[in-house]
């Protein structure tokens, strides 16, 4: 038993969309086949279990609300969990060279007093676009391991922490993505990187709902700043929203908010990227 599972959700009305919902679990669990997600396992047992009805607040909140288009997306997500083997608990996937150093997970403190966890994407450092964008799968499969770990270190499964003021304060259970661009190279639009890129914006769209804090780009060449509004084309206004573009990379840290978790090449006064990665994963094994 989880800490979660003993916390307890603020009351609801009888009414309420997210008791609605959970009493289509059933239904929903059986129909996709499959019932785990971002570490928790959906339970449609009564009195509602803490971290499952933390899942159906996202699923709720990305469609305002809607129970029939909430219990629609989650069904879907858990049918594409299963059929990506997502959930599977097997060792963390190796993907060798082509990978290296072009993902990384932290944490960075804030303004609240708890740590946010970070996704950093190191596009820029990427020389040959083939190696890793070649092969389309094995892309999605880093990209969505990245995304996965990041989620893993929300704890969802243990966390007692409900989303305030009945579920329309700002959700707590969320994450920063940075994609730093310094160095690209390449002034057009390539098609490995277009399919790559709209790729996974689909399957974030789907299958990912109220999970995103934050996206910084950072150190966009001049050249290619109308990449912004291209790509941000296939983004939902709600996401596009949550954009900012950070021309120099020294300012990075004072739009995080946080010095010491951010690297010195940032801004901040924290060690490299590897060595944050690093001290995180350490961190998630004590
Ligand atoms: C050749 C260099 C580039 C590569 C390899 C690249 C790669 C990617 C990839 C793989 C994604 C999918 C989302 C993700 O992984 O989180 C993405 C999304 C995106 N990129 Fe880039 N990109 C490049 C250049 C740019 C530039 C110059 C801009 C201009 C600001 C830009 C803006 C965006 C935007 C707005 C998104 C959508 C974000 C989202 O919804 O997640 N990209 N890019």
């Amino acid at each position: 038993m989880t800490s979660s599972d003993t916390a307890t959700w603020p009351s609801l009305s009888e009414n309420h969309p997210l008791l609605q919902l959970h009493s289509r679990l059933p239904k929903i669990l059986s129909n996709a086949d499959h019932t785990s997600i971002w570490g928790v396992q959906l339970s449609p047992s009564s009195p509602p279990v803490f971290s499952t009805l933390l899942i159906l607040q996202k699923y709720l909140r990305s469609v305002a609300n809607d129970v029939d288009k909430a219990g629609e997306n989650l069904t879907k997500t858990l049918k594409w969990r299963k059929d990506f083997g997502l959930d599977q608990g097997t060792a963390s996937e190796d993907f060798g060279p082509d990978f290296e150093g072009l993902g990384y997970v932290t944490k960075v403190g804030n303004e609240g007093g708890s740590r946010d966890v970070v996704t950093w994407n190191v596009y820029g450092a990427v020389k040959e676009l083939k190696k890793p964008f070649g092969d389309l799968n094995r892309f999605l499969r880093w990209r969505l391991n990245l995304m996965e770990t990041a989620i893993s270190h929300l704890n969802l499964s243990q966390t007692s922490t409900p989303i305030p003021d009945f579920g329309h304060g700002p959700d707590p259970h969320r994450i920063d993505q940075i994609h730093l661009y310094e160095g690209v190279s390449f002034l057009r639009m390539d098609p490995l990187v277009k399919a790559a890129s709209r790729a996974v914006i689909e399957i974030m769209q789907a299958h990912y709902p109220e999970l995103l804090l934050r996206k910084f780009f950072v150190e966009v060449p001049l050249l290619m700043s109308w990449m912004f509004g291209a790509i941000s084309l296939f983004v939902s206004t709600e996401t596009a929203k949550k954009f900012q573009v950070i021309s120099y990379k020294e300012n990075l840290a004072k739009e995080l908010g946080n010095m010491d978790d951010v690297p010195a090449e940032y801004g901040g006064k924290g060690p490299d990227l590897r060595t944050l990665g690093q001290r995180l994963k350490t961190e998630a094994h004590q």
